[in-house]
């Protein structure tokens, strides 16, 4: 549905994009994760055309996407990163307009605005300035604007930012419910648990370059990490840091503020083994939890370091 083939963008001398290739899927929840500045928005810029970009290729529905790929964008909704609607126009006539840029017949269009204010739940709110709006009716009412239309594809750019965590989780059931009706998404963030919890398919990218592409499952089998047991407030010398190291399937220990984390391969009975050392040496501990891999895990074993540093 959309082939992005080894694009390059330079800002100047700055490379933002490096050789970036991504293919997503009708059907996908496609999820771009990576770091602020690691290239989301110039990606999506690239793919619609806003920014002219140095090398590479852009196929969408197998059409190149152009300034002017008129019947390409109606197919296309967009939700950018930052709010962009019109203060002096109210809820109603701001989807209403957004709509309109696509769609002509009237009777047509004030259906499909309804529907828009009805599946973001602002119906309370339509006759209200965005100014009267809270942050997350705010985020809704961009969404609106930007599905009305119900394209095929909908790009949507860190719609969760500075959102309270009601707001947060409609959203995000909303893509779910968007995705089901038969529309492609694709969803830029740097927060690992949304993409997780709603990403059929997930790309990282970290300095213009996908780093790492595939399901949740699949990219959590590319790392060594299976398990991440931590225990807090635990007093420890260097001697124990190096014994709790060489533990089978321990492969990396950090020790800080009275916190010890190790990180194991997937084998079962770490969690014991490392109990049982602790109690063969006579040491305490407060709580202890053990953690399945997560999407940061697979960030941090590929680049060396977080995915919110
Ligand atoms: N117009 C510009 N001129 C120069 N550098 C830019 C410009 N736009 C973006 N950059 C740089 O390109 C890199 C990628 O930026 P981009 O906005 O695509 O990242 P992002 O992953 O979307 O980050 P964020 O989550 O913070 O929006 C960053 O280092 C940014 O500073």
């Amino acid at each position: 549905m959309i082939k992005i083939d080894n694009i390059v963008k330079r800002y100047g001398s700055f490379v933002a994009l490096d050789h970036l290739k991504l293919e997503i899927r009708e059907g996908e929840i496609f999820g771009l994760l990576g770091p602020n500045g690691s290239g989301k928005t110039t990606t999506i810029s690239c793919m619609l055309a806003l920014l002219r970009y140095d090398k590479g290729e852009i196929d969408i529905f197998g059409e190149k996407m152009t300034p002017d790929s008129y019947e390409l964008k109606k197919n296309i909704g967009i939700v950018p990163q930052e709010i962009a609607v019109f203060d002096e126009l109210t809820v109603r006539q701001n989807i209403d307009y957004f709509c309109g840029l696509y769609i002509n017949d009237r009777k047509k269009r004030k259906k499909l605005v309804d529907k828009a204010i009805d599946f973001v739940g602002l119906e309370k709110y339509i006759k209200m300035y965005p100014k009267q709006l809270s942050g997350g009716l705010l985020r809704r009412l961009n969404i609106a604007c930007g599905i009305a239309h119900e394209p095929k594809i909908i790009i949507m750019d860190e719609p969760t930012v500075a959102v309270d965590p009601q707001s947060r989780n409609s959203i995000l059931e909303g893509i779910k419910r968007l995705n089901k009706n038969g529309a492609t998404i694709i969803y830029t963030s740097h927060y690992m648990e949304e993409v997780e919890q709603i990403c059929s398919k997930i790309a990282i990218i970290d300095k213009g370059q996908c780093i790492a592409y595939g399901t949740k499952e699949e990219l959590k089998k590319m790392i060594k990490t299976g398990e991440t047991i931590t225990l807090e407030g635990i007093m420890l010398e260097a001697e124990n840091i190096k014994e709790i190291e060489n533990i089978p399937h321990v492969f990396d220990v950090s020790y800080n503020e009275q916190t010890l984390v190790v990180r194991c391969t997937g084998a079962k009975h770490n969690l014991i083994r490392i109990l049982e050392y602790m109690n063969n040496k006579d040491i305490s501990f407060g709580r202890v939890f053990s953690e399945l891999p997560t999407l940061n895990d697979v960030f941090l074993e590929i680049t060396g370091k977080k995915l919110r540093d």
